[in-house]
């Protein structure tokens, strides 16, 4: 890959919808952005940009596993001049006591010299804030937002303190609002205070994005951070306002049209996906999944999903989902295994995507994290360049480094209106 001049930023995300979320935030600030997947190829030839988000698929593996992707994604940031690193984190802080937001923090921290680091997933344009260390999904706090039914990362503690601690092989402290709205200077202090206590890791309560400003103009001398696409729009700004953004990254061109068919995958079962699916339904042929026949008889679910599409995508775009309500997620997990039945519907959404690819789609909508994931490994995708957003947290990708391109819009299950994917359709084109 080509990047004559040093990033501004660097970034390692733990999810690839996460990873356009954030590389949306930051086109959107003022710093020309892409995506790559995974350490990019020696080979890969890309624009230069101000900022670079290394998107791994480290959220829901082995700790020890995702310390090692994400140190090597830090080291290749690094070795392009990036002299920040922000560890982009899910807003709804997905993870389980086993890791891996502490264990991937505790490392990167380490391995950039820094005694502290900042943490904070609040993202107020989603709805995502803290406050005394609690983060809020707009008025719930998180262990009564749907996220406690998330099917991999069940979210049961709104306290980011405790939940980081049970995590991390260091303390962890608090830096206040109170402390946020005096300022830069008085977050540094604080910071400061907790770092002769100890602390590893500071939780940071933001609410609005002058609170993220202050924050990202408080830590973007320093060399590491831990926090969800809010912590970049700080960083971002400080960052313009320092002169080393573009600040006409915004509206980055998407190209020309890609034209041929149109398709829609969900494996997300959040709410707002399935809302988003059932819309969906007056507006497209929707192809409901069986999850438990998928476990059983995968190749015979994948060839009937195929021949559902091959039918109708000459017509307009159809949607395929195995999204379901938590009572039949965990009637299948129980029977399976959250990780086993997780991995086969990933696994045979996967196989949906590539059929459709093969089939001539060329515009492909992706709900859910893993699920994005399993798909764009399954295409071999190697990185994105970020295009306008469709909704808070979602940007059109187009595909770089492949002959043919393809559009992409990769959501986080919770993202995104009752009308997404008829407003994804119409924005790629
Ligand atoms: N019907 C189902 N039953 C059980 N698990 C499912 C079902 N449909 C999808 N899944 C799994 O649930 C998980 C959803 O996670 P993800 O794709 O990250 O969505 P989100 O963005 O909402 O977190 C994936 O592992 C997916 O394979
Ligand atoms: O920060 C966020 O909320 C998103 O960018 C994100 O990471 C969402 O994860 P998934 O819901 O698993 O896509």
């Amino acid at each position: 890959m080509t990047t004559a001049k040093p990033l501004a930023l660097g970034c390692v995300a733990d999810d690839y919808t996460g990873a356009s979320d954030l590389a949306n935030t930051l086109t959107k600030a003022g710093l020309r952005t892409i995506q790559t997947i995974g350490v990019p190829a020696s080979d890969l030839s890309l624009p230069e940009v101000d900022a670079v988000v290394v998107a791994l698929k480290s959220r829901s593996i082995p700790a020890d596993e995702a310390v090692a992707r994400s140190r090597e994604a830090d080291t290749w940031l690094r070795e392009r001049g990036a002299s920040h690193v922000m560890f982009k984190v899910c807003s709804t802080f997905d993870s389980t006591d086993a890791g891996n937001i502490g264990p991937v923090a505790d490392a990167l921290r380490e391995a950039a010299g820094e005694a502290i680091a900042l943490v904070t997933p609040a993202f107020p344009e989603t709805g995502r804030s803290v406050y005394q260390g609690n983060l809020f999904v707009g008025a719930l706090p998180l262990n009564e937002s749907p996220l406690k039914d998330h099917p991999l990362n069940p979210m049961r503690d709104a306290n980011l303190v405790r939940v980081l601690a049970r995590q991390s092989r260091h303390g962890v402290g608090l830096v206040d609002i109170a402390t946020v709205t005096k300022g830069p200077e008085a977050v540094s202090a604080r910071l400061g205070a907790l770092t002769a206590e100890g602390k590893g890791a500071a939780i940071a309560d933001a609410i609005f994005d002058h609170d993220l400003e202050t924050l990202g103009r408080a830590i973007v001398s320093k060399t590491f951070s831990v926090g969800a696409s809010g912590l970049g729009l700080g960083l971002a700004r400080a960052l313009v306002a320092d002169g080393r953004g573009t600040r006409d990254a915004a509206g980055a061109a998407i190209g020309d049209p890609v034209g041929g068919h149109a398709a829609c995958l969900a494996g997300s079962c959040s709410q707002a996906t399935l809302g988003q699916v059932a819309a969906a339904e007056a507006l497209m042929p929707v192809l409901r999944l069986d999850a438990g026949r998928l476990l059983s008889e995968p190749d015979a679910v994948v060839a009937e999903a195929l021949a559902f599409a091959r039918e109708r995508i000459g017509q307009g775009p159809v949607l395929i989902a195995s999204s379901a309500e938590p009572e039949a997620v965990r009637a299948l997990q129980s029977r399976h295994g959250s990780e086993a039945a997780g991995h086969a519907v990933e696994a045979a959404l996967s196989a949906i995507a590539e059929g459709l690819v093969a089939a001539g789609v060329r515009r492909l909508v992706i709900a859910g994290g893993e699920t994005s994931g399993a798909c764009v490994d399954r295409l071999s995708l190697r990185a994105f360049l970020v295009g306008p957003e469709i909704a808070a947290g979602v940007p059109v990708l187009r595909t770089a480094g492949r002959p043919e391109p393809l559009l992409l819009a990769l959501k986080s299950g919770n993202f995104g209106g009752p009308d997404f994917f008829a407003r994804a359709l119409d924005m790629m084109q």
